[in-house]
């Protein structure tokens, strides 16, 4: 069965991973109109960065441990060899292409597979390897003489269940022995019939139907309690609950692992209900910063003269690859249409595509294949894209209230230092509304935002210089 998971994950490619996750019709909901605010709904904005990604996020910030047993042990490994693995499962890693632990890896992993079991709450950004961790843990534990459920894996939902677990279907590929179910909506247990696989994957509505309505396997028997995803879990009405419930069956001597990319007060308080004493760790993530950012506006009385300013930017200065910021739908329609028709090569993303289509759409543009990204806040963090020099707000990112939105800003302009190059952003302005929020950023960040006049064709070639 493992072999057969291996072999499906390997023949998977990012274009068809996707399909048959039966995303076909899940648009982004909400927005309920082209005019209202694009917006990112968490779980689609974390599967697309998760299938996009092209390898481990590295970072240089330190990791933070904290724990209340201080006798509880605590040491990293720098090689996948020194945590003793089993040998078919250190080659499935080997062949994974993994040569050595992450950040992130190397301290979970020795705490994650010591006896006897510790709890552990991890936090750290999308892509630094802890679905690895976690999936690694989950292999090792199971006792495949043994025919019944030992280790649970919640998702927040089930495309991420199905990302979750063609990790692990990867890493088993030498351990046929371990078998693995998902538990989502479409796959049916005929009632009456007990799970004789060692690991499963769902969410928390399916996990608790088969678990506790069903009585398909004995809770009371898992060994292992993986929570993925917490902060898009708990973005998502009544999984909290779900979770809590069947997280009440569970023995106590069950391993907890709670794995998500941010922290917040919610999100803290959820990880203390289900994971007692828990080691903690925190791998904090590389901020954004706008020392390296070049600052404009341009004042324009209206969208057709932010266009023309777009246009004499592109008409005086080379510019590599550029994302435009609008707030609605809409107008990035609109945008896009007319910069089309001037003979730029224009992508568009936002919330009415489909996750296959928005792949699709940021392949191209990372390829170069066009050079100019016109996009909505459907992303929840700007892009990491190393050839972008140029991020235009055509519409200056702003809360609920109309207020600025800084956090948007930094977000959208902002660079890590993992790509620390030089960059412009051009901020226009064609409201006092508008003025406001750029003055409020201006002071928020305490970096100056300067005014560029757009028929000043001297001023706009020294910003490329
Ligand atoms: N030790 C490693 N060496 C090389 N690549 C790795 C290693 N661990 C993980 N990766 C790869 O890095 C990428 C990110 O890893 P992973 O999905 O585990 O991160 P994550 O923190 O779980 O991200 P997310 O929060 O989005 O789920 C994946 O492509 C994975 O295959």
């Amino acid at each position: 069965m493992a072999n057969q998971w291996g072999q499906k994950a390997e023949e998977l490619e990012i274009s068809n991973k996707v399909a048959g996750l039966g995303l076909k019709k899940s648009h982004n909901q909400t927005a309920e109109s082209d005019d209202s605010p694009d917006a990112a709904n968490p779980a689609e904005a974390s599967l697309l960065m998760k299938i996009i990604r092209q390898g481990l996020v590295e970072s240089k910030l330190d990791i933070e441990v904290q724990r209340k047993d201080p006798n509880s042990p605590l040491y990293s490994v720098k090689t996948f060899e020194a945590l003793h693995l089993k040998s078919n499962l250190l080659k499935g890693v080997y062949d994974m292409g993994f040569n050595a632990p992450s950040k992130i890896q190397e301290t979970a992993l020795p705490t994650l597979l010591a006896d006897p079991p510790q709890n552990m709450i991890a936090q750290s950004q999308s892509g630094t390897g802890k679905t690895a961790a976690f999936v690694l843990a989950m292999l090792s534990r199971v006792d495949p003489t043994k025919n019944y459920p030992q280790v649970l894996c919640l998702s927040p939902t089930y495309e991420l269940a199905i990302q979750t677990g063609e990790v692990a279907a990867k890493m088993a590929k030498f351990c046929p022995e371990i078998k693995l179910k998902y538990a989502v909506r479409g796959e049916e247990v005929p009632r009456g019939t007990k799970i004789t696989d060692h690991i499963i994957i769902g969410t928390p509505g399916k996990m608790l139907d088969w678990g506790i309505k069903f009585g398909m396997f004995d809770l009371s028997k898992i060994k292992v309690f993986v929570l993925d995803e917490a902060d898009v879990m708990i973005d998502r009405q009544g999984h909290q609950d779900q979770c809590v419930r069947i997280h009440k069956c569970l023995p106590p001597t069950c391993q907890m692992m709670f794995f998500s990319a941010t922290y917040d007060s919610a999100v803290m308080e959820f990880a203390e209900i289900i994971v007692p004493n828990p080691i903690i760790i925190r791998l904090l993530r590389e901020e954004e910063s706008l020392d390296n950012i070049k600052q404009y506006y341009v004042k324009c009385k209206n969208a057709e003269e932010k266009y023309r300013a777009i246009c004499n930017i592109y008409g005086v200065i080379t510019i590599g690859q550029a994302i435009i910021f609008c707030h609605t739908r809409k107008t990035a329609s609109w945008l896009s249409e007319k910069m089309s028709k001037d003979g730029h090569s224009v992508a568009v993303l936002s919330g009415e595509l489909t996750v296959e289509q928005r792949i699709a759409v940021l392949d191209r543009f990372r390829a170069g294949l066009e050079k100019v990204l016109i996009t909505t806040n459907v992303l929840s963090r700007g892009i990491d894209i190393e050839q972008v020099t140029l991020v235009v707000n055509f519409d200056m990112p702003m809360d609920m209230n109309r207020k600025a939105d800084c956090e948007t800003y930094l977000h959208r302009i902002g660079r890590t230092g993992r790509f620390g190059k030089a960059g412009i952003a051009i901020n226009l302005i064609d409201s006092p509304q508008a003025m406001e929020i750029c003055k409020d950023i201006e002071n928020h960040f305490g970096k100056k935002i300067h005014l560029l006049d757009i028929e000043d064709a001297e001023e706009i070639e020294k910003i490329g210089a």
